[in-house]
């Protein structure tokens, strides 16, 4: 069985409060992006989980976010086959573009599907909240707002056609350091969100370009100004706005022309600013 397993952008991050377990309460505008790692999944005799990468640097144990997918369905619903697991990445790691997350989203997904197991969407949603924040989203994809730590999921309609361009820089960063470095009375501009919510229901782009805010950016470019000159050269080159994606470092810009998003693309490749670039479009919900 062959999936699919797409990547996301914030295009709105907002971080409402920290709760006593350490984890932040948000309000998120996720929207999946057309770019994504294959996935495929074999039946096997031989007992167990057994997980080839093309990326040598990769768990391929219980630290992969696949295993534990597969490993979850499998335990709860007896299933003693083996399967064999192999995951071809293309998104960014550890790149704030939700990578490990998707790659769990698409095995629940077809771990489901393949044995048969007749789990809802929204089973298999709630299921992904135990393996990370943003795995239920992953499943839903689209463009939705994500609430709670990530996990109370409201679909929104499609954003409005645009190009994305996607550009990770050479430096990574972890998700838990950033929340962790946050400091929620610092955070003086909160997002609008629910302006953004207004602006997509009316199909407006400048209506949702001009309110991308990511409160996460304050850690994570204060640390690696890199982020900011990637996105004022974005902008220079002709981006609606640019942003922080999730905990960063990748940074994106919408393009209304896609001219100007293309010569944006072939300007940025050259530079010792990105190590990893793609040109792609916004992706809808799944089964849409
Ligand atoms: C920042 C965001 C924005 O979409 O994405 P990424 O940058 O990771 O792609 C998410 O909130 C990331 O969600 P996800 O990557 O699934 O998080 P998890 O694996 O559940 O948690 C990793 C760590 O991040 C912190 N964490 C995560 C989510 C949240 N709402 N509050 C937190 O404080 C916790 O310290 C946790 O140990
Ligand atoms: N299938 C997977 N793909 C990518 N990273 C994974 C995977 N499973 C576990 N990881 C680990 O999770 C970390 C975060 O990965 P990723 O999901 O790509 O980042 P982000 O949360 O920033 O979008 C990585 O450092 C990596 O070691």
């Amino acid at each position: 069985m062959k999936l699919r397993a797409m990547a996301k952008i914030n295009l709105g991050l907002d971080v409402v409060k920290k709760r006593e377990d350490g984890y932040h309460e948000v309000r998120m505008i996720m929207q999946t992006i057309h770019m994504y790692d294959q996935i495929e999944l074999h039946k096997s005799d031989i007992v167990g989980i057994h997980i080839k990468t093309n990326l040598p640097y990769l768990p391929t144990g219980e630290n992969n976010l696949v295993y534990r997918a597969a490993k979850l369905l499998m335990d709860e619903y007896h299933i003693t086959k083996g399967l064999d697991i192999n995951l071809v990445k293309f998104i960014p790691v550890a790149a704030g573009l939700g990578g490990g997350s998707s790659d769990a989203a698409a095995v629940l997904v077809g771990v489901n599907r393949m044995f048969g197991l007749g789990l809802s969407q929204k089973q298999l949603e709630d299921k992904g909240a135990k393996i990370g924040a943003d795995v239920p989203y992953c499943i839903l994809r689209g463009t939705a707002l994500a609430e709670g730590i990530g996990e109370v999921l409201t679909p929104l309609c499609l954003m409005p056609p645009c190009y994305i361009l996607v550009a990770k820089p050479g430096i990574n960063v972890s998700t838990r350091y950033v929340y962790k470095n946050l400091d929620l009375e610092k955070v003086k501009n909160h997002p609008d969100i629910d302006g953004m919510i207004t602006a997509i229901s009316k199909g407006s782009l400048t209506g949702v370009t001009s309110r991308m805010s990511n409160v996460l950016e304050n850690v994570t470019a204060g640390e690696y100004p890199i982020i900011h000159e990637i996105e004022t050269k974005m902008i220079e080159l002709g981006a609606l706005s640019a942003m922080m994606s999730g905990s960063g470092p990748s940074v994106f810009g919408i393009f209304e022309d896609e001219k100007k998003a293309q010569r944006a693309y072939r300007k940025l490749k050259h530079t010792s600013l990105v190590r990893q670039i793609f040109l792609t479009k916004p992706f809808g919900r799944r089964g849409k």
